[in-house]
């Protein structure tokens, strides 16, 4: 595997779809204690939200990546220049209002406590907008990855429905969402979804502690024509459920910075796995490492080709589950 950074104009193009987007600011601090005063050592402020941090992930690995969305015309300068920065093409659609800024308190230890805002509340000329400018984007583009949550206005049903006109146009969708656009989103089959944990016990109703049970609710899922089935666990890695049938990562043990934007830059790994047509094990260790080093910076970012190397030789592929992967030992 070459994970030399090329730009590939034969690779298919894709949409990263975030339709909540937030100003991510970041506060280091040895340790939180809720209700008393807490002084923040060290504080950051950066365009994120999970479509966009995948979009900056694919766009530094070579794709050519468009992102789209409902963004706030008030403070959507720092969004601006990242684009422009990275490469990306910007089609987001413009909305009344400043986007959402959620609040990252990240201790010494590597917890982080996220206070996500709800953000804009959108109109039904805005979603039609969102609407037009996602089947625009279709005609020209294969892949779609579609990350976060919603804004107030736009119903997690309408979101399902966008999924299955991608899907029923032939368009790969990768879907990564919590609560009731999760949800909804599941019931439109996109072909890869990438709930963590509790995202996954959330959708089940019920807290799933052993493999067993993790395994049997993502075989639910793939029974429901979902192609693919990736599970993440954080530190513990990855469990992947396709047509093959399973196989498990183990990334390395890392210096925990800020674990924010881990899930998007796996979803991003698995995304440039297809890109490149790599086989399943070869895409799982890319996007384990990738996702392995995002712990250990703030924000998300692709690291230099040698450091990636040296992690994913670290990275253990298995069709074996590890013992530790047990969610709750
Ligand atoms: N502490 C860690 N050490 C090594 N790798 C990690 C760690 N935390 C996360 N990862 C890697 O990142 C992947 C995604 O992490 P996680 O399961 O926490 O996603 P997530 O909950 O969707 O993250 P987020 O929503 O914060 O972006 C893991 O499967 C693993 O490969
Ligand atoms: O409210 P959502 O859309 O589910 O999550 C938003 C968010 O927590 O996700 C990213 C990390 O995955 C952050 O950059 C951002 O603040």
């Amino acid at each position: 595997m070459n994970t030399q950074v090329t730009r590939n104009d034969t690779q298919p193009k894709v949409v990263a779809v975030n339709l909540n987007p937030a100003l991510d600011l970041t506060g280091s601090l040895s340790v939180l204690e809720a209700g008393t005063v807490n002084l923040v050592e060290r504080g950051s402020l950066h365009p994120a939200g999970k479509g966009v941090n995948v979009a900056r992930v694919l766009a530094e690995l070579g794709a050519a990546v468009t992102v789209t969305g409902l963004l706030g015309t008030e403070n959507q300068d720092p969004f601006c220049e990242l684009f422009s920065q990275y490469g990306i093409e910007d089609a987001f659609v413009r909305v009344q209002g400043a986007s959402r800024i959620n609040v990252k308190l990240v201790e010494a230890s590597g917890r982080v406590s996220d206070i996500n805002f709800p953000g804009v509340t959108v109109s039904q000329d805005d979603v039609a907008a969102m609407e037009n400018k996602l089947f625009e984007l279709a005609e020209q583009h294969e892949v779609f990855v579609i990350a976060g949550s919603l804004p107030a206005g736009l119903s997690p049903q309408v979101c399902a429905d966008w999924i299955k006109r991608l899907k029923e146009q032939g368009k790969k969708v990768l879907f990564d969402s919590s609560n009731q656009a999760l949800k909804a989103g599941l019931t439109a089959s996109p072909w890869l979804v990438k709930p963590n944990d509790e995202e996954l016990s959330a959708w089940c109703g019920k807290t799933l502690e052993t493999p067993a049970e993790l395994k049997s609710a993502a075989e639910t899922l793939y029974r429901q024509d979902i192609a693919n089935v990736v599970v993440s666990l954080g530190e513990k890695g990855v469990m992947w459920l396709d047509e093959s049938g399973w196989l498990y990562s183990q990334p390395p043990g890392m210096e925990v910075v800020s674990t924010v934007g881990a899930g998007d830059t796996l979803v991003a790994g698995l995304c440039w796995g297809y890109l490149n047509q790599w086989n399943k094990q070869e895409t799982l260790a890319f996007a384990t490492a990738l996702s392995a080093l995002a712990v250990t910076q703030i924000g998300v970012g692709v690291p230099d080709a040698g450091l990636l190397n040296q992690t994913l030789e670290s990275v253990q592929i298995s069709n074996q589950q590890p013992v530790g992967q047990n969610v709750n030992c």
